[in-house]
């Protein structure tokens, strides 16, 4: 089954003093009253398998008021291998280490890979382009260190490039030697991502249709470049980017940004070949964004043989029954998942007979 989540401690972490908890290898529910300490407890255990946390917090708001360090460690087991990883959090930094070895969150991220779903994703859909983008690069950021480091290189190389355009007089020698950067990361980038996403759009869809009792749905990578780059290689790809940032060159110059690049494609979810964006009731989108996340437990399975770790933070209180079924049917197929709710009534009693109940404000 690999490795799942035996053991969370929790130091000065959020509004923690001290909290030690051990979860089940299948569901774990969090139940408590609001603002209890829930989603704290699953940020902590997503910084602790994703290497970052969702909400994107700065360290000092990690550490609890008053507490000058706050510290989270998490064991995992399973397949005859413990891993100890902890998070050291100052109010100015935060320190990784494994098995005791300081190590980088990269180094962290995909252990143990896990999934998130929070009410914020239900609006997957309606929301801007950066949302989509950082859903297909967060997991593709867990999946595989490599597509780490080359979004980091790509973003780099924008973010120089967009400060020679920000100059008065930008040096054009400069600029071309940037835009060969750029092109050059964006291709290595544009072709991993491609393929992630293709894998993950041909789950996505099929969830979709079983959670919708066969609604069609088509999920399409809306590429910058043009439509034209699907199939292409690498080095194609750089050669058509390279074509598209001297074209754009001026534009971008006036505009003192880059125009086009994977930093500013989209992703666009059809059903019944109408855009659910603008066209799709608010069920359908919501079911879309459900498709999504089971769609990333199921590649998790496929791309590093091991299950991951579900986190369901508050989402079952958002969906109506049939979708609530859904997931649960989902949940029972043997994947260690972690809910939280203020509310057990949304839960099925043969799902909390098997799940370890875990609960917060008392
Ligand atoms: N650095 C911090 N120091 C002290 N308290 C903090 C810190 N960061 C967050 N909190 C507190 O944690 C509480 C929120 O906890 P959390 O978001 O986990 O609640 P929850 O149980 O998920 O609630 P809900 O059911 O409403 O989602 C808030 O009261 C917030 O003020």
């Amino acid at each position: 089954m690999g490795l799942f989540v035996q053991e969370l401690s929790l130091v000065d972490f959020r509004s923690f003093g001290h909290r030690e908890m051990a979860l089940g290898p299948l569901t774990t529910v969090l139940v408590g009253p609001n603002a209890t300490g829930k989603t704290n407890t699953v940020e902590a255990l997503q910084m602790l398998t994703a290497g970052s946390s969702f909400r994107r917090p700065t360290p000092r708001q990690l550490v609890r008021e008053g507490a000058p360090a706050a510290c989270i460690g998490a064991r995992l087991a399973g397949d005859g291998r413990v891993v100890d990883v902890r998070c050291d959090v100052t109010p100015t930094r935060r320190q990784f280490s494994r098995n005791g070895k300081k190590c980088q969150a990269s180094d962290v991220a995909g252990t143990l890979m896990s999934v998130l779903f929070s009410p914020d994703d239900l609006s997957l859909v309606k929301r801007g382009a950066s949302h989509r983008r950082d859903e297909v690069d967060d997991f593709g950021r867990q999946a595989n260190r490599g597509y780490a480091n080359v979004l980091v290189a790509y973003q780099r190389a924008v973010e120089q490039r967009n400060r020679l355009l920000k100059d008065e007089h930008p040096d054009l020698d400069l600029l071309d030697a940037w835009d060969s950067s750029v092109a050059l990361g964006g291709a290595t980038l544009l072709a991993a991502r491609l393929r992630l996403f293709s894998r993950l759009a041909q789950k996505t869809t099929r969830v979709y249709e079983e959670i919708s009792a066969g609604e069609p749905l088509v999920c399409a990578y809306l590429c910058t470049l043009g439509p034209a780059v699907k199939g292409l290689s690498k080095d194609e790809l750089r050669d058509l980017f390279a074509e598209r940032l001297a074209a754009a060159r001026e534009e971008d110059l006036r505009r003192e940004q880059t125009t086009v690049g994977p930093h500013r494609d989209d992703v666009t979810f059809l059903i019944d070949g109408r855009d659910a964006r603008a066209f799709g009731s608010q069920g359908q989108q919501r079911s879309v964004a459900l498709a999504l996340k089971m769609a990333q437990v199921e590649l998790c399975a496929e791309i590093v043989g091991e299950r991951p770790l579900l986190l369901l933070d508050d989402v079952m209180s958002e969906l109506d029954l049939s979708r609530r079924e859904a997931v649960t049917r989902f949940v029972q197929r043997g994947i260690q998942t972690v809910i939280t709710t203020t509310n057990l009534g949304y839960f099925s009693p043969d799902l909390l007979e098997a799940a370890e109940v875990v609960r917060f404000g008392e």
